[in-house]
């Protein structure tokens, strides 16, 4: 993106969006809450550290707000960075901090996360779960440690997969979620759903998920998300404005 329009959209997301937000993360282990936005810009999806909204006029972006009080801003920036450009990935094409509200305008994905898909009863391809593993393999060629990679982090987009969230991909301690989601996929969505997908009630989805964070012992408290020493990742895109 040239970098008159990146000040464009950083301009436009500053004087428009920022100003009339209200995102906030009430229990740091919850989605946070979107408790006003502007008229135009549609909430797309909220995770525990921020809310995404639509770009207002382009169907290609989406722009993504850090919740005051949670980390993992800096080290999303260093991840798409090191990461560059690849199909399996989100791109970030600016970022800032403006009235301690931290954002970054992101490539918008349309696709549908593993996890509604499972809820809507929609086919999850091999090719996205091939393609998965590959952008992971990627990730770690490019000094990276994938991490959180997960039913709601992973999208099928036109069949193929693509990893939206990458934010914990600069934490050192190892991550299983991917291969126990692969071993899920091959024996138990395979034999019970891969020919006839149906949907998955939710509350059956819940039971499984606090049923693997139970066996896991995932704490319910999340970490800091570490941030790599500047220097040390290569230059790129990622333009910051000036709070
Ligand atoms: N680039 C994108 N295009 C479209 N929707 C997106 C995009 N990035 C994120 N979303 C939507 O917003 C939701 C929250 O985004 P994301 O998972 O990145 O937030 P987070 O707070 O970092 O998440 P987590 O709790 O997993 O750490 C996603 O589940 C997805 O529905």
């Amino acid at each position: 993106m040239e970098e008159d329009m990146r000040e464009r959209h950083a301009a436009r997301i500053q004087g428009e969006l920022l100003p009339g937000l209200d995102v906030v993360s009430v229990k740091s282990w919850e989605p946070v809450q979107v408790r006003r936005a502007p008229q135009g810009w549609k909430t797309l999806g909220c995770g525990n550290y921020a809310a995404v909204f639509a770009y207002p006029g382009d169907s290609r972006l989406a722009v993504k707000v850090y919740a005051p009080g949670r980390d993992g801003w800096e080290a999303e920036r260093q991840v798409y960075r090191l990461l560059g450009e690849h199909p399996a990935y989100g791109r970030c094409f600016a970022s800032g901090e403006h009235g301690g509200k931290r954002w970054l305008l992101l490539r918008r994905l349309h696709g549908k996360t593993l996890y509604d898909c499972l809820l809507q009863g929609v086919p999850i391809p091999e090719q996205a779960i091939r393609d998965v593993d590959a952008a992971l393999d990627y990730a770690v060629s490019r000094g990276l440690r994938p991490h959180d990679v997960h039913g709601k982090n992973v999208m099928v987009q036109d069949g193929r997969g693509i990893v939206i969230d990458v934010s914990d991909f600069l934490k050192q301690e190892s991550c299983e979620m991917w291969s126990d989601l692969k071993r899920a996929y091959r024996y138990a969505y395979k034999p019970l759903l891969g020919r006839k997908p149906f949907p998955v009630p939710g509350w059956a989805m819940d039971g499984l998920r606090s049923a693997y964070r139970r066996i896991r012992r995932r704490s319910k408290e999340q970490p800091c998300r570490d941030v790599l020493d500047e220097t040390k990742a290569p230059p790129d895109g990622g333009a910051v404005s000036k709070p």
